[in-house]
């Protein structure tokens, strides 16, 4: 991406200090969704970044959000990766940290086609649990994340060491 479409993703990415917990630097994505410009600039990017996949996985919430839209644009399948207590069963599910919380997300392991493979999509990458804990589950499910791709990138908290076997694009990195 250009750097100039990079500084105007940048510029509506709003600064929250101390949410949803003391200590915590919020990165909100909403006015960059809100913004026409800006929410096709993403989705665009987002599936350039998965050309070549057979399905696309998003998780709850944010990451239905991109994903799904990225999913069209490809012309694959969409998979929502679930948080807990929401899909009745029988389901598969992982449990994981994030930066701020801890959570369990759950998918239909009959949704997923065998073999597929699979682009992970959300909208942020910080210590990585999330997306570790989407390619258990994926994986669970007989899927094989073949690459990853957020909006943004939260470099020092070092997600994207974690991540394995997999790549990532992120459009931002903070
Ligand atoms: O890299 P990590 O430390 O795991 O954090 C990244 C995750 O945190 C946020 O999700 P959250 O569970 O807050 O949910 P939401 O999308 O429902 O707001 C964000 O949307 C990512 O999924
Ligand atoms: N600092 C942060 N901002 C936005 N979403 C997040 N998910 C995890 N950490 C986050």
């Amino acid at each position: 991406m250009s750097d100039e479409r990079a500084a105007y993703l940048a510029s509506l990415v709003r600064d929250v200090p101390d949410f949803p917990k003391p200590g915590v630097l919020f990165k909100d994505v909403s006015p960059l969704l809100a913004d026409p410009r800006g929410f096709r600039t993403v989705v665009d990017a987002l599936a350039e970044a998965g050309e070549g996949v057979d399905l696309v996985a998003g998780i709850e919430a944010r990451g239905f959000v991109l994903g799904a839209p990225v999913a069209y644009a490809l012309g694959v399948g969409f998979v929502p990766l679930r948080k807990a207590g929401k899909l009745p069963g029988p389901t598969v599910s992982v449990s994981y940290q994030l930066e701020y919380a801890t959570a369990e997300i759950e998918a239909r392991a009959e949704t997923v086609p065998q073999g597929a493979r699979v682009l992970l999509v959300d909208d942020v990458l910080a210590t990585g649990g999330t997306l570790v804990a989407g390619a258990q589950l994926l994986e669970r499910c007989g899927a094989a994340v073949e690459r990853a791709a957020v909006l943004l990138e939260i470099g020092p908290l070092g997600g994207r060491d974690r991540l394995g076997g997999f790549p990532l694009t992120a459009l931002l990195t903070v």
